[in-house]
Order: structure tokens, then sequence, then C-alpha cells
């Protein structure tokens, strides 16, 4: 079974950041979040001139097998497959987003319950046909749990090797709001019901019928602890994916851009089982439904943006990644007061 070797994020150099960001033409303090995020970004690569190389946004793609019946979500399971199209034809947001931003967009098929054509854009990493239906029995096997894990790992290596240094990662999966409703409540110790939201788009006699699927479906496995026990009963292929990616891309020291829901709740069974994983994720924004602020403010986490998106695709991680790659341009580029001859002040 795979083990991770994640190196707790040094704190050494923060002193002599936070010297370089205030010697920058500003009044201290004056870009905000954007220092913040400098200084993160300078500790995780531990350099006072961090850069950001090659960046990517890898969209993990799986279908569940709760969602074969329609309860729990307001689209069928075949749209998965179709948006994986899409997205390789191009024509989804989160294409758009990384046309805008320059990022390049890596599409994978983690299980997707469809025999999808061979094209270059994809990659083609399935592990089966869509998840079982954890009301029934786990989501996976523990074999197919670990392979999806070491298939993330694996493909976050390859773009290693490319000289990638900062992921963002999102997914696309017809029924995975379930999932990342059953993972928050099981971690943070919410109720199933608070965790719970519209997913797509049900309305609140879906979402209440989608609580009690949920509730039942707890019940079944009784409550369990462990992460990869969690991410085994009730994950999806996607989601095993992205935990496997997030924890080899923390191991290389890359820079994590956590996307909405579904990631974060990856991004915590990540944190659970290797908690020095906390400090290489950037969150990339609030989404807009239900729970996602739970696990936000569980790993007491700030997302950098509230647009009220709630598409899932890694687009709030696109949109963020302008902002991060800003602040590390000020902290490189920006003038020092000694540069520029401008008089220093500050509080008096
Ligand atoms: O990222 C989010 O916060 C997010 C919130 C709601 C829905 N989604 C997307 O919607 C799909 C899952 O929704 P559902 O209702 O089918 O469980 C999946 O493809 C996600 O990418 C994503
Ligand atoms: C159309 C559509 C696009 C999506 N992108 C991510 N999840 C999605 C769900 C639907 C239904």
């Amino acid at each position: 079974m795979k083990e991770f070797n994640i190196t707790v994020v040094n704190e050494g150099l923060k002193e002599a950041l936070q010297q370089k960001i205030d010697s920058k033409t500003k009044p201290v303090g004056a870009l905000g979040r954007l220092e913040d995020i400098a200084l993160r970004v300078g500790l995780i690569q531990q350099r006072l001139d961090p850069e950001l190389k090659n960046p990517l946004l890898a969209v993990f793609a799986g279908d569940h097998g709760i969602a074969a019946q329609g309860i729990v979500n307001a689209y069928p399971q075949e749209v998965t497959a179709q948006m994986v199209l899409n997205m390789v034809s191009g024509g989804a947001a989160i294409n758009v987003f990384c046309n805008s931003h320059n990022l390049s967009a890596k599409i994978i098929d983690a299980g997707v319950a469809a025999e999808l054509p061979a094209r270059e854009q994809l990659l083609n990493n399935k592990i089966a046909f869509g998840t079982e239906n954890y009301l029934e029995q786990p989501a996976m096997s523990a074999a197919q749990c670990w392979e999806a894990i070491e298939t993330g790992a694996m493909l976050v290596d390859q773009w290693a090797e490319e000289g990638t240094n900062i992921i963002g990662f999102g997914e696309m999966g017809i029924g995975n709001t379930s999932s990342a409703a059953i993972i928050t409540s099981l971690i943070t110790g919410a109720s199933i019901e608070a965790c719970t939201g519209k997913g797509t788009g049900l309305d609140e006699t879906g979402i209440s019928e989608k609580v009690r699927i949920l509730t039942k479906a707890i019940r079944a496995h009784g409550d369990q602890e462990d992460p990869v026990t969690i991410l085994q009963t009730f994950g999806g292929f996607e989601i095993a994916m992205m935990v496997g990616g997030m924890l080899q891309a923390a191991e290389h020291r890359m820079v994590i851009l956590v996307d909405g829901f579904i990631a974060t709740a990856a991004f915590m069974l990540a944190c659970e089982w290797y908690p020095d994983i906390r400090e290489y994720g950037i969150f990339a924004h609030q989404s807009e439904v239900r729970g996602h602020q739970i696990q936000l403010e569980y790993l007491k986490a700030k997302p950098l943006l509230q647009l009220d998106m709630r598409l899932g695709e890694g687009t709030g991680a696109a949109m963020a990644y302008p902002v991060v790659q800003s602040a590390v341009n000020f902290l490189n580029d920006m003038a020092s007061f000694e540069d520029a001859g401008v008089s220093e002040g500050g509080p008096s």
C-alpha cells in the first residue's frame, strides 16, 4: 500500500519573506490577502523568489452507483460522460477559464460509466465503469480504492517531471456531492442535514429525500473514522484520484489549488491521513452549496473568491489562479522603497 512522504512546511523563511513583502512600495499590509498568498507560496517553495511553472488544472471524472436511480441527483448519470466529451472538445466552462488564464487542462477518466472514445486530450485511467451503490455495498473494493489513489499520485509524478509546480484540482461526477456530504459529516461530526445541499439543483423536497438516503447509507456502514475506509465506502474514483494526486503534489512541494465542495472533501480526507499536507493547500473559492462552509471552517481555511459559483470542474480553482499568480508577481517584480527612492513611513 502506497505511503506518502510529506514534509511539514518549514516556517523558517517566514520572517525574511515578510520583510521582503514589507519592503515593497506600499503601505504595510496594503495588499491584504495577496500578501498571505505570496508568503504561503514562498514557504511552500522555500524561496524568497518563488515562481509558478507550467500551471495545470486537472479534472478527474467518475460516476457513482448511488446516482443511477436519480434520487440524490437533479441531472441524469449520463451527463458525466457527456460533459467529459464536452471538456475534451473544449466547450465546457473549465476550458474557457483555463484558456483565459493560460492553464493547461487535463481531463482524466477516473471511472466514468461509459465507453469513451480514445482522444488525445483524454487521459484514460478508468478504474471501473462507476462505483457501486453504497446503499448496498462499499462504493469500491479496497484494491480499487488503492489503485485510484496510486493513479492520482502517478499522474502528478508525470506532471512534476514536466516541470509543473502548481495544480488546480477539479472534478466531474454526477452524484458526487452526496459522497462529499457524507465525507464531510463523518470527518467534522456535523450532521448529514447540515452537510447536504442542492448539488446541481435539487429543490428543498429533493434535498430532504437526499438527506434520507444518505442517512440510510451512513447507518448501513456504521460510523467510520479512518480516511481510507471512508473513501472506499462512500467515495468516488475521481475523489480517490484527487486524494492521491493532492498527497503526491504535497510530496513534490507543489502548490495545491483546491476547488469547491467535492475537491475540498478530497483535501479533507488527505488532511486526515497526512495532516502535514494542510499548508500546501490554497482554497480557491467559497462554493455556494451547503456544506462547503463547514469544510472550510473545519480546515480553518479562508477561500480567495466568493462568486456564488457551484459548478465544480475546477472552475473556482481556475478563477483563483490569476490571483495567486499576481501575488507571486508582486513579490518578485515590485520595487522596494529603497529601489524606488520612496520614503518609508508607518504607524506613529
Ligand atoms: O464544486 C462544487 O462546489 C460543486 C457543487 C455542486 C455541484 N458540483 C458539480 O455537480 C456535480 C455533482 O452534483 P450532484 O448534484 O449530481 O451531486 C459534479 O459534477 C460537480 O462537479 C460542484
Ligand atoms: C451540465 C453540467 C455541467 C457540470 N459540470 C460539473 N458538473 C456538472 C453538472 C451538469 C449537470
